[in-house]
């Protein structure tokens, strides 16, 4: 037997986690190569995307009945597109990030305390691997994250050094009043009325993940993200001027591959996509589409922050599917309704969630 087929991923893996100190951990300690664990095998390796097609931008200072349209066009085509005149204060957007930032550059002795592959609380850091049944590819993103669970009424970050907590529970709360009226805005561009996904949803964000992306020395050989659509209403991106995230584009309905384009960030904007839980809703008026994120950089770490929003009720006796003015003759519904854990499952099996 070769040397290499003796290699024991799991015990490579115990080996990184206990670490505590993430893919940034590797990077601090000089590494000049990608560990195996990390390796996309050739055979995987994305082809590159194509860069001459922007995602729609729109701006939310336009009369109503346009920015509707244009959400209503972009959701209905791209499933992602940038806001910009949103009123959240760049000054909070720009805090979050620096937060986020100085919690991944944190000393290894703080951050690795907060360190856990399985949350147990709140707040949870960790280089989440891939799940296990897709062992041949790739186990690990290069990528560690900080999860955030705000659970209603009020969440616990107390652990959090109080610089970074602050300025992420800024962004949270000026992000819920932005969700507020972007599900009004979906729900309208939905022909709907404004109220009406709020009413059938009960729209929170309770999951925030802060992204750090650190520099690679051998970039073209890792995938920051794999390519994956998000199990949400809508999910709220914001992002450093690095760059790296893809979105999978013109694909058509039987299938067909479409191609993977660069998201270039925009400054001062806010990137909105679709999730699957409003493709079901909408009953696939919306698009959820895939994405994923390369790395770009050997000498730069990239940092972004997602923000879930997702129905409030969603245990085993809530049920959701697409909303019953949406079903026409012409267009039958394309969803039973189901619970929230049946769709979880349902989206692993049939490989829509592909992280
Ligand atoms: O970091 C990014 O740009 C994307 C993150 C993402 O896709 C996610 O958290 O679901
Ligand atoms: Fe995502």
């Amino acid at each position: 037997m070769a040397a290499a087929d003796s290699y024991d991923i799991a015990a490579a893996l115990a080996e990184f986690h206990e670490s505590g100190g993430g893919v940034r951990h590797l990077v601090e300690s000089g590494i000049t190569f990608v560990p195996r664990l990390f390796l996309v095998p050739d055979s995987l390796l994305p082809p590159p995307a194509v860069a001459d097609f922007a995602i729609p931008t729109v701006d939310l200072s336009l009369p109503r009945s346009n920015t509707i349209a244009l959400i209503g066009a972009a959701a209905r085509s791209s499933g992602f597109f940038h806001v910009t005149n949103h009123g959240v204060p760049a000054s909070t957007i720009a805090a979050a990030i620096s937060a986020a930032r100085a919690f991944h550059e944190l000393p290894l002795h703080e951050r690795s305390a907060f360190y856990s592959v399985t949350p147990v609380s709140d707040v949870a850091y960790s280089t989440n691997p891939h799940p296990p049944n897709q062992l041949n590819a790739p186990a690990l993103p290069w990528r560690d994250t900080l999860s955030l669970c705000f659970l209603p009424p009020e969440p616990d970050l107390g652990s959090l050094p109080p610089t970074c907590r602050d300025a992420l529970l800024e962004y949270h709360r000026s992000l819920m009043e932005f969700g507020r009226s972007m599900t009004a805005l979906l729900s309208e561009a939905l022909g709907v009325g404004a109220e009406r996904l709020e009413q059938a949803m009960q729209v929170e964000a309770r999951l925030m993940g802060c992204h750090y992306y650190p520099p690679c020395p051998e970039p073209a050989r890792v995938v920051g993200g794999r390519r994956h659509t998000d199990p949400s209403l809508f999910t709220v991106l914001v992002q450093d001027s690095v760059g790296g995230l893809q979105v999978r584009q013109h694909c058509d309905d039987a299938g067909g591959d479409g191609e993977w384009v660069d998201v270039a960030p925009v400054p001062g904007a806010i990137l909105i996509n679709i999730g699957d839980v409003l493709k079901v809703v909408s009953n696939e008026e919306f698009k959820s589409v895939e994405h994923r994120v390369m790395v770009k950089s050997t000498q730069v770490a990239r940092v972004s922050i997602a923000l879930f929003f997702n129905p409030a009720k969603c245990d085993e006796s809530d049920l959701f599917g697409p909303l019953p003015e949406l079903v026409t003759d012409e267009r039958p519904a394309r969803y039973q309704r189901i619970t929230f854990p049946e769709f979880m499952n349902f989206r692993r099996v049939s490989g829509h969630g592909r992280t």
